[in-house]
């Protein structure tokens, strides 16, 4: 896909991806841009992360390989189209993906060469005290997120799956670290390409 190279975000629910990114697009309006993700799910509010998308339009769609990847929740298709991200990379913005461990592992098989950030956790007691705090999960989905987020944690010590893991501990300071991580990889990846 031609455009500069996206970024992809990954790492536990609750480690505080979202909450960074909206920093850096906050911040640097005009170089990042944001593919937001299709779903087949139809939200009772407005779902400002995910565009609505009919399931057997999904689902001819993955067939179709229009999807850089894909993966089925709670009976629910969520995915990242190639449209969606080349509709960024045209208007030459640096797009972000924000995606989960699955989503890595796809993309690793497509020729979209991003830039791959993993957000981490300080400690699984300081995720778990965030999610509770954020209130937006069930009992139950917050113990599924944190089953979730112990693999997660594991896969990012893998050597080789991130070029580079930011911990989460004090905000600003994982800021500071995550634009030097960005100019530096970008700055390195323009000599390397
Ligand atoms: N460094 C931090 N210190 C304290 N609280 C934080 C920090 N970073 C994020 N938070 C808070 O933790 C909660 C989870 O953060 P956020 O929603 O950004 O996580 P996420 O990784 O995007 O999760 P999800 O994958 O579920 O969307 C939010 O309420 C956020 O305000």
């Amino acid at each position: 896909m031609a455009g500069p190279r996206p970024v992809v975000f990954s790492g536990p629910s609750g480690a505080g991806k979202s909450t960074l990114l909206k920093k850096l697009l906050g911040e640097f309006d005009g170089i990042f841009g944001f593919s937001v993700s299709l779903c087949n799910r139809v939200c009772n509010v407005v779902c400002s992360d995910y565009h609505y998308v009919k399931r057997e339009d999904m689902q001819a769609g993955i067939a179709n390989g229009d999807f850089i990847e894909s993966a089925e929740f709670s009976g629910n298709i969520y995915g990242t189209s190639k449209a969606a991200v080349q509709a960024v990379q045209a208007q030459n913005l640096i797009c972000i993906l924000d995606i989960d461990m699955q989503g890595v592992k796809s993309i690793k098989k497509t020729n979209l060469n991003p830039i791959y950030i993993s957000i981490q956790p300080p400690s699984m007691d300081v995720l778990e005290k965030r999610l509770r705090a954020r209130k937006t999960e069930t009992e139950e989905s917050l113990q599924k997120r944190l089953q979730a987020a112990l693999i997660e944690v594991e896969f990012s010590k893998e050597a080789g799956q991130f070029d580079v893991v930011i911990v989460n501990d004090n905000l600003d300071e994982a800021y500071e670290k995550l634009k030097a991580a960005l100019l530096q990889v970008t700055f390195t990846s323009c000599f390397h390409s």
